[in-house]
């Protein structure tokens, strides 16, 4: 294994009970880079999102994350995931949430987090008294609170506007500096316009660009 194999999938087909969703899918993706798989609604995206965090094992193939499967890594600040939906604890406030990982292992947030997603004026407030757009900045804050090794973020501009799809772009940038393979699947241009690795999906299947 080399750095260039931090995510690795190896001949990755899937379906869901019958329905090919992903076919034949090969890719390499280092530390340190915004890897973006682009494509239309149905194109597959969240699936190979959901495999690479080791969610389920594809249907055949292999997919690896530090050369071990990606089914047998727990570990948050290894591989940590942004659902579409953000799935935070609405009774926590937005600070308890965006830091409960690095909590749970006596760890301290990072300074500054909160603030380079424009949080800290709710940071107080408890989740289920925020808009979906500050819930999803949030989950993207708690996602990225352990400086994991891959960072998997699904659709983490659905919700905002163009002032706070900057700062999520920030966020993003932040993270690949410190080291963090950061995959995002989007159709927004915006991300796509910034990736380091360009990850078109088309009915399932990668294609070269
Ligand atoms: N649980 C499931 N059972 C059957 N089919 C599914 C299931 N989940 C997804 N699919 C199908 O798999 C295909 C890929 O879905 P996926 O959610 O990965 O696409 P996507 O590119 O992320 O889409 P979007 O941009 O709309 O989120 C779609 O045709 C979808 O209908």
């Amino acid at each position: 294994m080399t750095t260039a194999d931090l995510v690795r999938l190896e001949s990755v087909t899937h379906t869901h009970g019958s329905t090919p969703v992903l076919t034949d899918i090969s890719l390499s993706l280092p530390p340190a880079r915004l890897a973006v798989l682009a494509g239309r609604s149905g194109s597959g995206k969240s699936t190979l999102l959901h495999l690479m965090a080791g969610v389920m094992p594809p249907t055949s193939g292999t997919v690896t994350v530090d050369g071990r499967p990606a089914v047998s890594h727990h570990e948050w600040d290894r591989v940590a995931l942004l659902p579409q939906r953000p799935a935070l604890a609405p009774e926590l406030t937005v600070a308890e949430n965006a830091h409960l990982p690095a909590r749970l292992r006596g760890r301290t947030p990072p300074p500054g987090l909160l603030t380079r997603l424009g949080l800290d004026p709710l940071a107080g407030r408890p989740a289920h008294d925020t808009s979906l757009g500050e819930q999803q900045r949030t989950a993207i804050a708690r996602a990225l609170v352990l400086t994991p090794a891959v960072a998997l973020l699904d659709e983490p501009t659905a919700h905002q506007d163009d002032e706070h799809v900057a700062l999520v772009l920030g966020a993003l940038t932040a993270a690949v500096a410190e080291g963090t393979l950061v995959v995002v699947a989007t159709h927004d241009q915006r991300i796509i316009d910034l990736a380091d690795e360009l990850l078109p999906l088309h009915s399932g299947r990668l294609e070269v660009v």
